[in-house]
């Protein structure tokens, strides 16, 4: 199977427009005040509204209440849920109550980290194993920040995954090869600033991916 990719961390049409040109897979669209990707529900409306349901969106939390729930998933009339810092159980009432996919993000630093994963059997549909921020960050992701990816050697994935953390352009061809990552997500890696993505990061990204 050909390795997908999520560009996450989107916020104009001009970049959403190089994600499903390039192939993207999923885009990301982060709902979290804190974020210089944080997108403001009438924005995330606007977005969205002239997108194919061919490219799945994914809304991106921490540790969200319902009503930022309701209201993010009507604006970026959401696909799936991508949940940092949260419970396998709100998890679990979340993926029952929306009725959407959730993926939860697993941070990781050690091989101890990586054991967090089966604790979301029967709530999350996804994990993705991102690389743990500082204590005291800001982000629980989008950091730029890699984790060793020879702690996936010899893992056995509870459920479907997705590498995290770090990537780019020139190393992802790298990751999926020594991991065999079904799934790969990006953000900083294809900005030229924080929370400004480039145009031409984005296609080089995925054309390393694809090939
Ligand atoms: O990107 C954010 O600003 C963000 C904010 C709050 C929670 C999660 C966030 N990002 C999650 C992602 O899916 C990122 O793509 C992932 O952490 C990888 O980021 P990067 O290492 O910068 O490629």
């Amino acid at each position: 199977m050909p390795t997908t990719a999520k560009i996450c961390g989107l916020t104009t049409p001009e970049t959403i427009g190089a994600a499903i040109r390039g192939g993207s897979s999923h885009i990301g669209l982060v709902f979290f005040p804190p974020s210089p990707r944080h997108l403001d529900f009438d924005r995330a409306a606007g977005l969205a509204a002239p997108l194919p349901d061919s490219v799945t969106r994914v809304g991106v939390f921490v540790d969200p209440d319902d009503a930022m729930l309701d209201r993010a998933i009507a604006a970026g009339r959401l696909h799936t849920l991508q949940l940092h810092k949260t419970a396998p159980a709100r998890v679990a009432a979340i993926a029952g109550r929306t009725g959407l996919e959730c993926w939860s993000a697993v941070a990781v630093r050690t091989r101890a980290d990586l054991d967090e994963a089966r604790h979301f059997i029967g709530a999350a549909t996804r994990i993705l194993y991102d690389a743990k921020t500082p204590p005291g960050a800001a982000l629980p992701g989008g950091m730029g920040l890699r984790f060793d990816w020879n702690l996936l050697d010899g893992f056995r994935h509870p459920l479907p995954w997705a590498l995290s953390g770090g990537l780019d352009p020139v190393n992802v061809a790298e990751a999926i090869a020594r991991t065999g990552a079904p799934l790969v997500d990006v953000s900083s890696g294809v900005e030229r600033a924080p929370g400004v993505k480039d145009m031409d990061k984005i296609a080089a990204f995925l054309q390393a991916t694809q090939a």
